[in-house]
Formats: structure tokens, C-alpha cells, sequence
């Protein structure tokens, strides 16, 4: 068996052409949407992806604003900033870019975000509200497995899946949107705790490999049919090594690349808050 590949890229050139309608059609009401990015110091992956996300942004005509600050900058630097994407009117959603270097209080300055405008869906009032079951921004890499897997007609419904990594980015949001009743599924949360991944690995109907350890699934971990979303992202010699171990493709019935698979489903779900909270304003203006 060769797995059929979860093509993010192609899903994502579907998703933005849409997007880029409905930007015309805001623009038409005279609101333009724009993306804010707060990114603090030279990690080399976060320049990678936020540097892709204003280029989406460009792609669809939603407009930039990009904030650079120094690796050495301190937390109420890092909070001017926050408080000014708030208070600016042509910010209409933003994303503070993770991970924040080490003397930084990354809980501080999410929860100082304005939830309307958090377009990554990670504040505790979006999240709480993913908890309560009610509509919300999801958090873009969850929200791009969902769409990925539904594109491609991998049922959800009733599907055992095994996600591994407790990461509030994917593991842990992940968990809470595939077990809202609209996508039904039941899911075991695996972590660095967990005693026999394996086990659990074999017996689902979808792996969700968000570990950020390179190959850590292997041929035998997966039963044959499976859907396999391989999230993890490490750089080993300069290359992307993901959480899935060549091999896999021959068991598994679907399988995402990487890169090519994930990645650019999450900035494709990322803009697409992006225009819904743009939506929403323009609603609330009548
Ligand atoms: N504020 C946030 N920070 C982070 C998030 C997030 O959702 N919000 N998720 C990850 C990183 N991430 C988004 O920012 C992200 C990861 C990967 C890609 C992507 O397009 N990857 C490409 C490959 C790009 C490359 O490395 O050459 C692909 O998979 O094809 C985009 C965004 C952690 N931080």
C-alpha cells in the first residue's frame, strides 16, 4: 500500500482564493482587513513562518502589520506593543508569534491580547470558549487538521484519534475540537508521560504526531489504513525532519508531507480568522 498524500499546499491555494473574494467584497464595505504580527528575537523557524504569513497576507489583500522587536526586548516593550495592535484600527486580528524567548511571560502577554483581535485562537477567553463548546477563533494548526481531513473525506465521526503532544498550540486544542459534537471523534491526548505509545498509536483510526520529536512514528506504530498528520517540525542539518519515520507512507491509507502537509494549512486557518473577525465587524458597523 502507498498512503494517498494530504495535499496542505493545494487545500491552502483552494482556501485562499476564496478568502481573496471575500477580502474584495469586505474592501466593497469599505473595511480592509489586517494582520498584525508581534515576533521577538532571530529563532530561525518563527522568521520562516511569519515572513509566509505576510505573504499570504499579500496573496489575498489583507493588509500588514509587522512588529520586529530585539531578541533582548523586555516584557512591557513587548506590552506597548501588544497594547497598540488593540487599540489600532487597521489591526483587525494579530498573533504574537511563538515561541517568545525565555525571559518573556508568554501567558502574560496572551492574556493581555484584545480576544476579538486574537486571530491565532489561543486566549483563555477564545479557548474557554472552545471548552463551552461555542463559536470562537480556533487555534490554526487544529482548525487546519480538521479542514485537511475533511477535504479529503477521512471521517471524523466516530474515529478513534491518537494525538501526541499536549502543546496548547495543537495537542491540547486539537483535543477540544475534535471532540465538539460537530466532529464527534474520540481522542486519547498522549504525552510525554504516556506509558506505551504504541499501544495507542496501533489501534487509531487517525495519528496526530505533534511531538517535535524527529521519527518518532514508525511503520509498526501505525495501523494499516490509518490517517497520519505528521505537525512536528525540527531542523536537522538545516533540513525539516518531521515526527513521522519514512516508512509510514507504506502502512498508512493517508499521510501528510512535510513540508507541504500541515504548515500551510495553519496560515491558511490563520488568515481565514482573520477574515471572519474582519466579517464580523462589518456586521456589527450594519
Ligand atoms: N502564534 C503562533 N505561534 C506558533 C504557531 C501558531 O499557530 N501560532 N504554530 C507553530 C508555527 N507555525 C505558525 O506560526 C507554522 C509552522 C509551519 C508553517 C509552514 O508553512 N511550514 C512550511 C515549511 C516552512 C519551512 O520551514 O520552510 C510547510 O510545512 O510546508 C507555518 C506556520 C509554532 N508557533
Amino acid at each position: 500500500m502507498s498512503a494517498r498524500i494530504l495535499d496542505g499546499k493545494a487545500t491552502a491555494a483552494k482556501i485562499k482564493a476564496d478568502l481573496a473574494a471575500r477580502v474584495a467584497a469586505l474592501k466593497e464595505q469599505g473595511i480592509v482587513p489586517g494582520l498584525g504580527t508581534v515576533l521577538v528575537g532571530e529563532d530561525p523557524g518563527s522568521q520562516i513562518y511569519v515572513a509566509g504569513k505576510h505573504r499570504d497576507c499579500a496573496e489575498v489583500g489583507i493588509s500588514s502589520l509587522r512588529r520586529d522587536l530585539p531578541e533582548n526586548a523586555g516584557q512591557a516593550e513587548v506590552e506597548a506593543v501588544v497594547d497598540e495592535l488593540n487599540a489600532s484600527e487597521e489591526c483587525t486580528g494579530y498573533i504574537v508569534q511563538l515561541p517568545l524567548p525565555r525571559h518573556l511571560d508568554t501567558q502574560a502577554l496572551i492574556e493581555r491580547m484584545d480576544p476579538a483581535k486574537d486571530a491565532d485562537g489561543l486566549h483563555p477567553a477564545n479557548l474557554g470558549r472552545l471548552v463551552h463548546m461555542v463559536d470562537a477563533p480556533l487555534p490554526c494548526t487544529p482548525y487546519g487538521i480538521v479542514v485537511l481531513l475533511q477535504e479529503y473525506g477521512v471521517p471524523l465521526k466516530g474515529a478513534e484519534v491518537v494525538v501526541v503532544g499536549r502543546g496548547i498550540t495543537v495537542g491540547r486544542s486539537l483535543g477540544l475540537l475534535l471532540t465538539r459534537r460537530s466532529e464527534n471523534a474520540t481522542v486519547t491526548l498522549c504525552h510525554t508521560g504516556t506509558q506505551d505509545l504504541a499501544a495507542h498509536t496501533r489501534r487509531a483510526d487517525i495519528v496526530v504526531a505533534a511531538a517535535g520529536v524527529p521519527h518518532l512514528i514508525t511503520a509498526d506504530m501505525v495501523k494499516p489504513g490509518a490517517a497520519v498528520l505528521d505537525v512536528g517540525v525540527s531542523r536537522v542539518d538545516g533540513k525539516i525532519a518531521g515526527d513521522v519515520a519514512p516508512g509510514v507512507e507504506e502502512v498508512a491509507g493517508f499521510l501528510t508531507p512535510n513540508p507541504g502537509g500541515v504548515g500551510p494549512m495553519t496560515r491558511a486557518m490563520l488568515l481565514t480568522n482573520v477574515v471572519e473577525a474582519a466579517e464580523r465587524r462589518a456586521r456589527e458597523r450594519g
